[in-house]
């Protein structure tokens, strides 16, 4: 029998045989619960098993290139490439930071949005507001006069918003970047820098694009993480997306540094990348009451125009040795012509 183009399909049994599969079997029926859950590379080999399996996993493929937050934030953010024929980048996508990470997560399904996580390491918020005011103003924190969020002792100077100890609920407009991404973006192929973000409106200055997510790690682990991605980046097309964050507290006497990984999970702002005159972003540290850390939150920094790239400074370019993975293409006029060596 043909193995290909037949109505039948078939697929590599665990001793290795090939068992064939009649187009009504269980496993083609379920198909749309089981392929959502794979990997590029697992698509690529159940699509060369047969006709049903492939036209399965290219429409996979298409849902996923059509909006890479999997359904989580308000709008699709989509993959576009008009340069090469990769349809989009894998990673597990986290709308707020991760203290642990996911082993799998479906991507590709048709129809509905997917039920988030119910775990105290994941705060989805459902609603956004857009001013910022100083304490917040709900009624069921007395008009704010009995909201943790006016409590700020100690935090004077720094970017507060209310949090888990406040009483007022995610309509709030003191929890201004909690409620996920509020402007259309895109995420384009760009020559020389891989995948890039860009905005699919005109957005103005001073406004909240998103938080940078990903898995918090400790420096030793950081440490580690970053010999081998610089490894892997040397020997090919491989972009980390590994943050390191250090904050002088206000005693003076101490830093704090957070160690954010979006490499293999994170959300849009992964794909943010550096330019040497700063671009057009800024980046804050936002503390929710109750929360033990800050937040990384990018804001734009001017106007910011339909389909420009967005992108901000990584940290001060040091002397390194040059490598192909190390040659900046910010294309500003300021450009010193490699990466920062670490992205602080
Ligand atoms: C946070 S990721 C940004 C997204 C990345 N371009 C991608 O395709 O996933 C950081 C990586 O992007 C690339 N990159 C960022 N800014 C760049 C620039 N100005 N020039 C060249 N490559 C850049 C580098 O490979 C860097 O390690």
């Amino acid at each position: 029998m043909s193995q290909f183009g037949t109505k039948k399909c078939r697929r590599r049994a665990d001793a290795g045989g090939l068992v064939h599969l009649p187009p009504n079997s269980d496993f083609l029926s379920c198909k749309e619960l089981v392929l959502p859950w794979l990997s590029p590379l697992e698509l690529a080999n159940v699509s060369g098993t047969c006709k049903v399996l492939s036209r399965a996993c290219a429409s996979i493929t298409q849902r996923r290139s059509l909006d890479a937050s999997r359904g989580l934030e308000k709008f699709s953010i989509p993959f576009v490439n008009s340069i090469d024929p990769v349809p989009y980048s894998y990673f597990h996508y986290a709308p707020s930071q991760l203290l642990h990470s996911l082993d799998r997560q479906p991507w590709g399904s048709i129809g509905g949005r997917p039920s988030l996580p119910d775990s105290p390491n994941h705060l989805y918020f459902e609603t956004v507001s857009d001013s910022v005011t100083l304490g917040c103003s709900c009624e069921r924190c007395d008009n704010g006069r009995s909201c943790p969020c006016l409590r700020l002792d100690g935090l004077e100077g720094m970017d507060a918003e209310c949090g888990p100890n406040c009483k007022c609920e995610l309509d709030c407009g003191n929890r201004l970047t909690q409620g996920g991404i509020s402007v259309k973006l895109k995420i384009v192929r760009v020559a020389g820098k891989g995948w890039g973000l860009f905005a699919d409106q005109p957005i103005r200055e001073g406004q909240f694009i998103c938080e940078y997510t990903g898995e918090l790690i400790m420096t030793k682990e950081a440490q580690r993480r970053q010999q081998v991605y610089d490894q892997l980046a040397r020997r090919g097309h491989f972009s980390s997306a590994l943050l390191v964050v250090r904050e002088h507290l206000p005693s003076g006497m101490a830093c704090l540094r957070l160690n954010i990984d979006a490499t293999r999970i994170g959300n849009v702002a992964r794909f943010i990348n550096h330019s040497c005159d700063g671009g057009n972003l800024s980046t804050v540290l936002i503390r929710s009451i109750g929360a033990l850390l800050p937040r990384l939150c990018l804001f734009s920094s001017k106007y910011i125009g339909q389909d420009e790239e967005l992108s901000f400074s990584y940290g001060e370019s040091r002397p390194r040795p040059v490598s192909d993975s190390s040659l900046c293409f910010c294309g500003s006029s300021f450009c010193s012509g490699s990466l920062p060596s670490e992205h602080t």
